[in-house]
């Protein structure tokens, strides 16, 4: 922006009432001037000399070193510096004089407005004008455009531009907005707050016939003075935003809490009272388990996927005499045939050619002086099946390529869900191993068999889930609760605490809802149902089954030879009932 102190030709010189007719004809040359302004020795203005008094004095034939005194004129058309550039165009048209003195707050004399000046200065203006037009046009496509709702005000707090969206948002129409005061047709974007803070912010969520929205208040400045404001109200796909948001935030407080947990221990992470139970079976079973965590016997550990078996192997290494000592895991299951000897044992230096060098400790080494979890134990093979057992009873290994026996003192715990029983029968468990590691055996029992333990699970997880994703549900609904109730969960609290984590996740007023649920839940309901309605022979046939297994202990082979039905006959009837193997 030009200021008329930036238009006007500057006076570096000083003509006063002593100055010589030759001297000022010199000057008049020299700059090209018609006028020159006449000042006191404190260069105040005290008239000017022009080009008609300069004709004079030649005329008069007037000697070159005369003094210009007398041909001073002494009425002086002055402007003061500071006069508003947009009063220029008006002082040109008023003026009756071509050139002005203009004058500081002091009236000193500190340049002169020639016509020339002023012709220049109004082109420039145009020039401007078009720039401005163009800027201008420019902005309103942008903001007709615009993907959020853009609202623009003067200084004075007047909408001066809006976009479409923002009208659609708030249901108004342009000439209902445009041209008024923000504050009362659109007061709760509270723009005025940014012509007093002078700094942008950003609103928290708002919310108009269901959209969520947010406001972004922006200054316009100019030399440090609130010359407009903007507002940019952004609401398309905010909910999804704010869900996501919310959802990362859970994913946040999940990750931090689970390096927390990571951090504390590295050993044995749950006790006794990790494992939730109000059971009577349940809790009977953790006697036993805190009971044998005492002995160095091994414990087998039996039970349906998920249904807390490391949980136990956890808790008795953390009640036993070596919880100093490492908790070594092994899922005997999920590690390579070809690799599971040099991961059990190690190897030694140089021990397989184009293999790690330097040689690795197996797991029987990490677990020296503590435990070591064997998962999964039914899917070992029979070939490493021989070599535990040798450690089992010798106390002793040697490494892969090693030739030195190595002694250890390692507690094992073993589990599984495979009916070992069975697989030794079927010759694909060592017998040998299975009496070696049946010492003290604890099976804990499916979900479904233990319904009261589901609304204490429900109530324990809706906690420990509430620190781990910071959020605060506070309850379940019935509807949900029955759903849960009347499900089999067949991978039992591994299952249960996924959907607790999933349902949590997606709650949005505190309380688990049916729809929190995941589908196949809600689907598989009705399942659940039409399998309890046998019909009456089926239940007589069900009873029959139950009562045989009970009188021979469990013993199948007895159990179908009472039923007068084939072994594998009855194991289709288990299935078939869910009866437990
Ligand atoms: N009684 C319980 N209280 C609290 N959490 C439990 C309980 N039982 C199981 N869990 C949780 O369920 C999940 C599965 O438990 P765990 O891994 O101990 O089962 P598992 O029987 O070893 O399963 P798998 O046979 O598949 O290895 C874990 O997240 C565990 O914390």
């Amino acid at each position: 922006m030009l200021h008329f102190k930036d238009i006007i030709t500057p006076v570096d010189f000083k003509v006063t009432e002593e100055t010589t007719l030759k001297e000022a004809i010199t000057l008049m040359h020299q700059k090209k001037w018609s006028l020159l302004p006449v000042t006191d020795a404190s260069g105040q203005p005290v008239g000017v000399f022009t080009r008609s008094s300069l004709q004079q004095m030649v005329l008069e034939e007037t000697p070159l070193p005369t003094s210009i005194k007398n041909y001073i004129k002494r009425q002086v058309e002055k402007i003061s510096v500071n006069t508003p550039y947009e009063k220029i165009e008006e002082l040109v048209k008023e003026s009756k004089v071509g050139t002005g003195v203009v004058v500081d707050q002091q009236n000193r004399v500190v340049g002169i407005l020639t016509k020339t000046d002023m012709v220049m200065s109004l082109l420039h203006t145009s020039q401007e004008l078009q720039l401005i037009k163009k800027l201008k046009r420019t902005l309103e496509t942008a903001i007709d455009h615009a993907f959020d709702g853009i609202v623009m005000t003067d200084e004075k707090k007047v909408i001066t531009m809006v976009s479409p969206p923002l009208l659609e948002l708030y249901n108004l129409s342009e000439d209902a907005v445009l041209n008024k005061q923000a504050t009362s047709v659109l007061p709760q974007l509270e723009l005025e707050k940014v012509y007093e803070s002078e700094t942008a912010e950003v609103s928290g969520f708002l919310e108009i016939n269901g959209i969520k929205y947010i406001v972004h208040r922006i200054p316009i400045l100019e030399d440090g003075k609130v010359i407009g404001a903007l507002g940019k109200v952004v609401f398309r796909q905010l909910n999804e935003v704010s869900e996501l948001f919310n959802k990362l935030q859970k994913a946040e407080n999940k990750a931090n809490f689970y390096h927390q947990q990571y951090q504390k221990s590295e050993t044995a992470r749950y006790t006794w009272e990790h494992i939730f139970s109000t059971d009577p079976f349940m809790e009977k079973l953790k006697k036993s388990g805190a009971k044998a965590a005492k002995g160095r016997s091994t414990v087998l550990i039996r039970g349906e996927s998920g249904t807390g078996k490391e949980l136990f192997a956890h808790a008795i290494h953390h009640s036993s005499a070596r919880s100093s000592g490492k908790f070594v895991v092994v899922n005997c299951a999920a590690i390579p045939e070809d690799l599971l000897e040099s991961e059990f044992f190690g190897y030694e230096e140089g021990a397989f050619t184009g293999a790690k060098q330097k040689g690795k400790l197996g797991k029987f080494d990490l677990a020296n002086g503590g435990t070591l979890f064997l998962d999964e134990i039914g899917d070992m093979s029979l070939t490493l099946q021989a070599k535990l057992l040798r450690v089992l009873q010798e106390r002793e290994f040697y490494r892969v390529g090693g030739n030195a026996k190595i002694k250890v003192d390692v507690r094992i715990i073993a589990a599984t869900n495979r009916n070992l029983e069975e697989m030794v029968k079927e010759s694909l468990f060592r017998e040998d191993l299975y009496y070696r590691l049946n010492v003290i055996s604890l099976h804990i029992p499916p979900l479904r068999d233990r319904p009261c333990d589901i609304d204490h699970l429900i109530s324990r997880f809706m906690i420990e889930f509430n620190q781990i994703l910071g959020t605060s549900i506070t309850g379940i609904e019935d509807q949900a609760k029955e759903v849960m109730f009347n499900y089999e969960w067949p991978g039992n609290v591994r299952e249960l605490r996924n959907v607790m984590e999933r349902a949590m996740t997606f709650s949005e007023d505190g309380k688990i809802k049916y729809e929190d649920l995941p589908d196949y839940l809600i689907k598989l309901i009705p399942v659940k149902e039409s399998a309890l309605h046998v019909s009456m022979v089926e239940n007589a046939e069900l009873e029959a089954i139950k009562k045989a297994l009970v009188q021979v202990h469990g013993n199948k082979v007895q159990a179908a030879r009472l039923l007068g039905i084939s072994r594998s006959g009855l194991y289709e009837k288990i299935k078939k009932y869910k009866l437990p193997t």
